[in-house]
């Protein structure tokens, strides 16, 4: 049987400057106009014609670590903020479609489980099952200040805690209401089954929730589950919980390696390892020529603003590299942060020392496939014979990339069997893999009917 089509995302964030950052002034580039619910409704209408599965917010509920000792750099550019919430966004995107998924990224921080749960849960109802999550423990000091902590806690402590707050959520998604709970039979005035709804009392180190949950279950019950985050402990907790991954792999042998160790130890965790997908980020450039779309690379580089890549990107390194010029070499900073970063910067520019400039130039094209739409369409081969299911495509521009990309790669795509032509009926659980609910080997089905007879 021949692989079946790739999935496409459309990566975005409620924000102007986003990623490649400096493009929000590109003449056509309308990301600045984030604050206009027109401006939504219009990308979501282009994706949803075009038969993208998902437009996927990713989200931050801080700032990133200081730039030449301070905040201002990111107010300046426009980096991350201001920054809307998605969430908010989420209901008016369902009510003017019918087929796009909506992921939302949302940190175990920033919100009780309890309440997400229920949000989530009635945003699933009202777009009839296309809501996923994707999962992250948010890793900036600031944002953990803004919720009363002293700064981050550690690494793997993170996961720990997002372990147990998914398990909250697994808990009123799947195990507070039995099937059939609903009745709302007017003739006999019963509105539910008391006999069927449940109390969870989870406690926990973190949460004490007694339930039960306030929704009834939703279409999709557990949204979409995404996780985006691949150290170790990142893996671990992919290979636990997600039903796809979203990966930055440099190359699809990389991809290959990273696919075939997640889905590993998803199998370790009693798990179906093709239960877990992958979701690779790339940004493109195309032209109806090589030389046209080397040229329009060319051009993207001119835009882009490297001392506000290395802002975004310098948190990793555990230095603020704003103190240093972008010709530095990278030999003279001293750092005790990542210091395989700093390993993948030499390999990368292998024939000299590398500087601060060029950290900025390899950011931005990382990920970055510049050719015409046949060209694009090999590279995407490559991807997905690497094991990878689905692109998470990253703008230079809104909506400019992904009207390009609709217009002149996604034809192309679909005459070589690489994009579908049509949506599958049902839910974005269904759309991806077949089915309305999660499937008995993932964690969260342990829930259904656990809580069944326990006193109240
Ligand atoms: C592709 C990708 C997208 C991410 N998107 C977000 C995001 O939108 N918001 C956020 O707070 N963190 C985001 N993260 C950060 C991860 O959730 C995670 O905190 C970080 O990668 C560190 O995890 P790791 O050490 O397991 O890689 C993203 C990470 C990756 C790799």
């Amino acid at each position: 049987m021949s692989a079946p089509p790739l999935n496409f995302a459309a990566f975005v964030m409620n924000t102007t400057s986003h990623i490649l950052h400096g493009a929000w002034r590109a003449p056509e580039a309308q990301q600045h106009r984030f604050n206009d619910l027109d401006h939504w409704i219009g990308l979501a209408k282009l994706l949803e014609e075009a038969r993208f599965d998902f437009i996927f917010f990713a989200d931050v509920v801080g700032l990133y670590d200081d730039y030449q000792g301070d905040w201002k750099k990111f107010v300046d550019s426009g980096l991350q903020i201001p920054s809307n919430d998605p969430l908010v966004l989420a209901s008016a995107i369902a009510s003017h479609t019918e087929h796009l998924g909506i992921a939302i990224t949302s940190s175990i921080l920033q919100e009780h489980p309890f309440d997400f749960a229920r949000k989530i849960s009635t945003l699933d109802h009202l777009s009839k099952g296309r809501i996923a999550w994707n999962i992250v423990t948010s890793l900036s000091d600031n944002a953990w200040r803004n919720f009363g902590y002293d700064g981050i806690t550690k690494h793997d402590d993170r996961y720990a805690w997002a372990d147990e707050y998914v398990d909250v959520a697994y808990k009123l998604w799947e195990g507070s209401w039995d099937e059939g709970a609903l009745i709302q039979d007017k003739s006999g005035g019963l509105h539910g089954d008391y006999d069927r709804v449940h109390k969870i009392n989870h406690v926990g180190e973190h949460y004490r929730v007694e339930g039960p949950h306030l929704v009834s279950p939703s279409p999709q019950r557990t949204p979409v589950l995404f996780q985006a985050g691949s150290s170790p402990a990142g893996r671990r907790f992919a290979a636990r919980n997600a039903e796809a991954q979203f990966i930055l792999s440099p190359s699809p042998d990389a991809a290959r390696t990273l696919i075939a160790d997640t889905r590993r130890l998803a199998a370790e965790a009693g798990r179906e390892p093709t239960d877990l997908q992958f979701f690779q980020g790339l940004s493109f450039v195309i032209g109806s020529t090589e030389e046209e779309a080397a040229r329009k690379s060319r051009e993207l580089d001119e835009l882009i603003d490297p001392s506000t890549i290395i802002a975004h990107s310098a948190g990793g390194i555990g230095v603020d590299l704003g103190h240093y010029d972008l010709d530095t070499p990278i030999g003279q900073i001293h750092t005790e942060g990542s210091q395989s970063f700093l390993l993948w910067l030499r390999e990368a520019v292998p024939d000299r020392e590398p500087t601060v400039r060029d950290l900025a130039q390899l950011r931005s094209r990382t990920g970055r496939v510049v050719g015409t739409p046949d060209q694009i369409a090999d590279r995407l081969e490559q991807w997905r014979d690497a094991g990878v299911a689905g692109i998470n495509v990253i703008n230079a521009t809104i909506p400019g990339s992904y009207v390009e990309f609709a217009e002149h790669v996604l034809p192309v795509l679909r005459e070589r069997g690489l994009a579908k032509r049509e949506y599958a009926e049902g839910t974005s659980r269904a759309k991806l893999s077949g089915r309305d609910r999660l499937p008995e080997s993932h964690p969260a089905a342990r829930y259904r009917g656990a809580f069944a007879g326990v006193p109240a």
